[in-house]
């Protein structure tokens, strides 16, 4: 991978501290968990295996996940008053904004007392995250008070049974889980980063997760996968992608699912959620959103030697599985707390409040002129 040309807009390239938990850009596919190569973990292990990992630097033995996942099965289900409160929130609102607060109302009922029971908060964020989602969203669009407690395997199924009603098929568990475990970690990412820093004050983790939620929120950051697929949806066909993609380009705009602030030639996520996007097309029998993704890599490249990003082709790979658009972003979430909460804990083992300095470049000094004189 060759060195991204730098400079030092957005602290890029600069090192923000030390972690143990991943690289990003250094070895094998570009991107590992502690050690691992993401690649290998999407391959051989499950996404409850890679939050343990991620809250214990090591994988589970069969022992040790058995016992992990039946404490987080335990977790699962939200109170009344967190019901009460996601029932207030209105249909139209977008559903990051639900998680926001669902986070931190979860932190008023359920605090961090102190950071021995961090394990515990994160464990209970990670578990309770596809009840807060489903349990609004389909009490907003369909009005209904849904069971949010399941007895589904992985995380992955009960998010999916929560959101259509029905046990997933197991290989739409499957790919709920690689996604999961694509998007679980990725170094001094903007959000994670945001989590690291309020962890920094010493506040609690509940502070720490609603504030990097605000982050991931954003089209440049976790909202691409939303964005990506409103711009694909409207393009009609592969050769019509690239005609709008070259207007969209010529009119300066971002195109969102592209492009990475420390790859340079690809992300090594990519490959692995295309392949699925591709396996669920052809199953679909109707491949044209596959085909016109592929189109749109194609052109990027050609044209601006942009890249895929995660989130290009988990925008079609969702969309195969019925996932509706607004909830891409939240799934996001659901993966991302397991960094999230794992750079908190490291943070806080070896803290110093992070607060970089900023070069001045207002006004030279100057009196205050009394207001009737201005
Ligand atoms: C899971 C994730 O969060 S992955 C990232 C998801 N975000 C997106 O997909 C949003 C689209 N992509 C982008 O906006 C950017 O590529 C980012 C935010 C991811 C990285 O930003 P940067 O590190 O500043 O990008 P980089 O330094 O490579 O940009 C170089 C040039 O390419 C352009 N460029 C980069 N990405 C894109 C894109 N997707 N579309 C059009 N132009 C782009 C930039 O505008 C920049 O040109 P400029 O210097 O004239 O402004
Ligand atoms: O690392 C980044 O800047 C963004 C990203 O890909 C992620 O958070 O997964």
């Amino acid at each position: 991978m060759t060195e991204k040309k730098i400079n030092s807009a957005g602290l890029r390239g600069q090192s923000a501290g030390e972690t143990a938990l991943c690289t990003v850009g250094q070895s094998g596919s570009g991107l590992t968990y502690c050690g691992y190569d993401v690649s290998d973990l999407a391959d051989n292990a499950t996404f409850e295996e890679v939050a343990y990992l991620l809250f214990n630097g090591e994988l589970p033995t069969t022992a040790e996940l058995t016992q992990y996942k039946a404490e987080l099965l335990g977790l699962r289900d939200i109170g009344q008053s967190l019901k009460d409160v996601l029932k207030l929130i209105p249909k139209d609102t977008h559903p990051m904004d639900v998680m926001r607060t669902g986070c931190s109302f979860l932190g008023n009922v359920e605090p961090e007392a102190d950071f021995s029971q961090q394990r515990q908060a994160a464990n209970r964020l990670l578990a309770a995250f596809p009840a807060i989602m489903c349990y609004w969203y389909r009490y907003s669009h369909e009005g209904l008070e849904i069971d949010c407690s399941s007895d589904e395997a992985s995380l992955g199924g009960h998010f999916l049974r929560l959101l259509n009603g029905k046990t997933p098929s197991a290989q739409h568990e499957r790919v709920m889980d690689v996604s999961l475990i694509l998007y679980a970690e990725h170094e001094f990412n903007a959000s994670t980063f945001t989590a690291r820093v309020c962890a920094s004050t010493l506040s609690d983790m509940y502070s720490c997760i609603t504030g990097a939620i605000g982050t991931l929120r954003g089209p440049l950051h976790g909202g691409a996968n939303e964005a990506a697929m409103d711009m694909i949806q409207k393009f009609k066909s592969p050769s019509d992608a690239k005609v709008q993609m070259a207007a969209m380009l010529e009119r300066k705009e971002k195109i969102m699912g592209f492009g990475h602030a420390i790859y340079r030639t690809s992300d090594p996520r990519n490959v692995i959620i295309k392949a699925w996007s591709e396996k669920l097309a052809k199953q679909n029998g109707d491949t044209s959103l596959y085909d016109i993704s592929v189109a749109c890599e194609e052109f990027m490249w050609d044209s601006k030697k942009l890249f895929c990003n995660a989130d290009f082709f988990h925008a079609s790979t969702y969309n195969y599985m019925g996932i509706p658009t607004k909830l891409f972003t939240p799934i996001f979430v659901c993966s991302r707390l397991t960094g999230w909460a794992a750079h908190v804990m490291e943070q806080r083992s070896n803290n110093r409040i992070i607060r970089p300095s900023a070069d001045y470049v207002g006004a030279d000094p100057r009196k205050v002129i009394p207001i009737a004189q201005r």
